[in-house]
């Protein structure tokens, strides 16, 4: 799916984060959304999720031969970011199976499957609640990179990962990302060295 922007722009209140963005993400390529604190890189994703509207311009999805409609927008993309709350209430197990109730597994995963993947062993039985950051930070993942979507979008996809989660996090980029569209919000180089694309949102300042 590719995703189109054309005149983008987002304001809060009176003050513009960014404006007039056109660009073109491709099916099959990697994007980093680069940019300091504060400088508008998890709205830019939010807006391309949808879960924000745009204050100018307009968002197609897919291509002339095949568009997207908006309503369908949500059942193609992955989302997982630090706003996004887990439920905490859920043992692994349950939250698996409720997230793949709104979403289609990719071909050969199961809930047993994205579980394994998780590498959590006899932890994995614990409730969301009592998971550590990072262990919450690789389930995000996990439960974006196998869903059947055509679109991922990461915010600060190494946020409470220790060097081993970012290596696992690296193999499942390596595993998982290969003919989708993969967009990632970051200011920390490791998240994001392998995009071949960059935008900076700077660039895009009233
Ligand atoms: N709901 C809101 N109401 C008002 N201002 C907001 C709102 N959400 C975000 N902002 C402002 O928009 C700007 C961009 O915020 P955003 O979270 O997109 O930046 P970011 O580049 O992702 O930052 P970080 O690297 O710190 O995560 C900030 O000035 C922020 O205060």
């Amino acid at each position: 799916m590719n995703v189109i922007l054309q005149n983008i722009g987002r304001r809060f209140n009176r003050e513009w984060i960014f404006k007039n963005i056109d660009y073109t993400f491709t099916q099959g390529d990697s994007y980093a959304v680069l940019g300091p604190n504060g400088s508008g890189k998890s709205t830019l994703l939010q807006v391309i999720a949808g879960s924000l509207t745009p204050s100018q311009g307009t968002i197609r999805y897919g291509d002339d031969e095949k568009p997207v409609a908006d309503e369908q927008v949500f059942a193609q993309l992955s989302l997982a970011a630090p706003y996004l709350e887990l439920v905490e209430e859920f043992t692994l197990r349950e939250l698996v199976d409720f997230h793949f109730r709104f979403k289609n597994y990719r071909e050969g995963f199961d809930a047993q499957k994205v579980i394994g993947l998780l590498g959590f062993g006899t932890q994995a039985n614990k409730m969301i609640r009592h998971f550590s950051s990072g262990m919450k930070q690789r389930t995000k993942l996990a439960l974006a990179f196998c869903a059947d979507t055509p679109l991922i979008l990461l915010d600060e996809p190494g946020s409470n990962l220790d060097e081993a989660g970012l290596a696992w996090y690296h193999q499942l980029v390596t595993q998982f990302s290969p003919g989708r569209l993969l967009i990632i919000g970051s200011n920390q180089e490791p998240e994001y060295h392998f995009c071949k694309n960059r935008l900076q949102v700077t660039d895009f300042k009233a």
